[in-house]
């Protein structure tokens, strides 16, 4: 055997330690993930990832590969955050409530702890249509865009695991309920219309509180959509004083709880 031949045999049995390191990671993640769930424990550990994080980085001070290492780490890191999702959620998580309640905030924390996809209903329809919502409505009516959003939604019957952001109008339409049901929980997010005006005052992008971006205007709107949120909803979070990671925890934590139960 050359020595070109050597290498090569070294480098095979190197891959197969990486090959084998990696499914005992996996099994060692899946296996803490059912000792939080035999304990109780909160599953998502935003400190712990954090600590982990600065491990490799110890670990990683002058070596000479330390960028390459940590772009493979990134995709394992990607990856276990994938099997978590994937045992987890064997769905679409849909997120529906009145504006400013968190949707998209909460999408992207759970999208980013889970590695999960995120479908922001109004921005993938804007995409589409290559025109704003105030302009699809102004064109073409309320009915067009709710028909592009029944649309959407029987297309993310074919996915799962998936996290869909829905329009804050989107529940209130009972045809499209029914297709986030098909394979989807759907979670309906509330908050006081105080805590939404303050969360809504500053911004313009949402054309439906024109004319009563106060709290009279939102408490009255939202109670008139009040009664479908509910009866879309497989789950209500209420997020008035609480933190991004606290109402991601409660909703996972429901959420695996509900699963527990219908099983
Ligand atoms: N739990 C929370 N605590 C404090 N601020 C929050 C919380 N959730 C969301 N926010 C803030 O409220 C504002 C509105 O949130 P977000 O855009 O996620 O709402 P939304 O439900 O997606 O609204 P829309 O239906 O209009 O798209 C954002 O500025 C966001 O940072
Ligand atoms: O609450 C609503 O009716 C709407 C909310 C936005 O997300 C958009 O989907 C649209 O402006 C309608
Ligand atoms: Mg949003």
């Amino acid at each position: 055997m050359n020595d070109l031949e050597m290498y090569r045999e070294q480098l095979a049995l190197c891959d197969d330690r990486i090959i084998d390191a990696l499914v005992e990671r996996n099994s060692i993640v899946e296996k803490i993930m059912a000792y939080k769930e035999e304990y109780g424990m909160p599953i998502l550990q935003p400190l712990q990832e954090k600590k982990q994080k600065r491990r490799l980085e110890e670990k990683l001070t002058h070596n000479k590969y330390q960028e390459e290492i940590y772009d493979v780490f990134d995709r394992i890191l990607k990856n276990s955050k994938r099997i978590q999702a994937r045992k987890l959620f064997d769905y679409n998580i849909v997120l529906i409530g009145f504006m400013g309640a968190g949707k998209t905030t909460i999408s992207d924390y759970l999208s980013t702890v889970f590695d999960m996809e995120i479908v922001e209903m109004d921005q993938v329809i804007e995409e589409r249509e290559e025109m704003s919502i105030p302009d699809i409505f102004a064109t073409y009516g309320e009915e067009y865009f709710r028909d592009l959003e029944t649309a959407l939604l029987e297309e993310m019957q074919e996915r799962k695991n998936m996290i869909i952001s829905c329009g804050g109008g989107t529940a209130l339409r009972q045809r499209n309920v029914e297709e986030m049901k098909k394979n989807g929980r759907v979670v309906l997010l509330t908050a006081s219309p105080q805590t939404i005006y303050e969360r809504v005052k500053d911004s313009d992008e949402r054309p439906v509180l024109k004319g009563r971006k106060n709290v009279e205007g939102i408490a009255e709107l939202m109670e008139q959509r009040r009664e479908k949120y509910e009866a879309a909803a497989d789950l209500v979070v209420q997020t008035d004083h609480k933190s991004v990671l606290q109402v991601c925890e409660e909703l996972v934590q429901r959420l695996t709880e509900m699963e527990e139960t219908n099983v």
